[in-house]
């Protein structure tokens, strides 16, 4: 079982944690990107060019953005483009919108066919954490409310929308839809509450 297991992890490139591994920001365009995720991607880089909204590197830790000792961050644990939580995100301050553009590969899977809800649950998180972070600094997820309205097909794109409503004290209120790429089917919707860190 365990050699089993271990073939698994060898075949799939699953990563250990490598301090002196290279420095790589996958929140860059790769050859598994589809052509709507690319498109989306051109069309927030080009939003970009006037300061209102900033892409945002994304490594496999998160030591960059938050100054600690990153270990291997979940949502970029493989090696192999393509099979995982494929992303990336732009930030507007003046909004306190974090957007995500994601394409859910095969390793995905819930249903046949299907992301699972727990892998739509983590890119609602992240990208609703992410904007706390940007908006007010470290925080913790307290709340996470999902509804799910239609299945996620894996391989397609999909618009994650976050938004900080209301800051009260250390509680910060946020909210997430996740769209289809052109906007026409809503396949989730969730409220998030985060605490900051108390220091
Ligand atoms: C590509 C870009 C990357 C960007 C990089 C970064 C990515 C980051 C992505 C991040 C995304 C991933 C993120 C993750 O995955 S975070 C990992 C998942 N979350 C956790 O493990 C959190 C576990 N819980 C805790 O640690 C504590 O309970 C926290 C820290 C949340 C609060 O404990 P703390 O002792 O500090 O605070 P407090 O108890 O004094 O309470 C303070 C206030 O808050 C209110 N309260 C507390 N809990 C709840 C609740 N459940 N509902 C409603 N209200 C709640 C409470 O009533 C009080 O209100 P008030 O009395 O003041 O009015």
């Amino acid at each position: 079982m365990i050699r089993r297991c271990g073939r698994l992890l060898h075949k799939t490139k699953v990563r250990s944690h490598c301090p002196t591994e290279e420095l790589r920001d996958f929140g860059l365009p790769n050859a598994t990107w589809n052509k709507n995720l690319k498109d989306l991607y051109n069309k927030f880089l080009e939003l970009s060019k006037n300061g209102s909204w900033k892409r945002i590197p994304s490594h496999n830790t998160i030591a960059h953005h938050l100054q600690g000792i990153g270990k291997r961050m979940f949502l970029r644990n493989l090696d192999s483009d393509g099979l995982g939580f494929e992303y990336c995100m732009f930030y507007n301050k003046d909004e306190r919108r974090m957007v995500c553009l994601f394409q859910p590969g095969p390793y995905l899977e819930g249903p046949p066919g299907y992301a699972h809800g727990g892998c739509i649950a983590t890119i609602i998180d992240s990208t609703a954490g992410a904007g706390a972070v940007y908006t007010c600094g470290s925080v913790m997820t307290a709340n996470l409310n999902i509804t799910y309205f239609k299945p996620v097909p894996l391989g397609c794109t999909l618009f994650v929308d976050s938004h900080v409503d209301k800051i009260e004290g250390r509680k910060v209120y946020s909210s997430c839809h996740i769209q289809s790429y052109d906007g026409v089917i809503l396949h989730a919707e969730a409220s998030a509450l985060f605490i900051k860190a108390n220091h």
